[in-house]
């Protein structure tokens, strides 16, 4: 079970204002489970921003991505699709983790 989890530093501020509910892992990344609250910081520099409780962990493939989870990443369909690319280079099978930011 991970027990924080890293975002770049460059979705920190989708992330707390809420505008980015989703985050798309691979399956090292996805060992999380409903109501788990987990500390988050950036990977850059490994600098604590918020904590996050998990809401459901969904498995998704590339290929099964739409507008609705682009929506829920704050970005096109395309953008995603090229987060992904450079992230994930060459994967399919990815994992859907929905999250919300707890009070501060
Ligand atoms: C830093 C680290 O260890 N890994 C990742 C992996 C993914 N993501 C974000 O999740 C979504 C889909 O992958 C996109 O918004 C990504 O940018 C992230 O921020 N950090």
């Amino acid at each position: 079970m991970l027990t924080k989890m890293t975002f770049f530093e460059r979705f920190e501020r989708d992330i707390l204002s809420g505008a980015k509910t989703i985050t798309l892992r691979d399956e090292a990344e996805s060992h999380v489970e409903s109501g788990q609250i987990l500390p988050v910081s950036t990977f850059e520099t490994d600098r604590w921003f918020c904590d996050i409780q998990i809401v459901d962990v969904t498995p998704v493939s590339l290929s099964e991505l739409t507008d609705v989870h682009a929506e829920q990443e704050n970005m096109t369909l395309a953008q995603l699709r090229n987060v992904i690319a450079e992230i994930y280079p060459g994967l399919e099978q990815l994992f859907m983790i929905r999250f919300n930011v707890l009070p501060q």
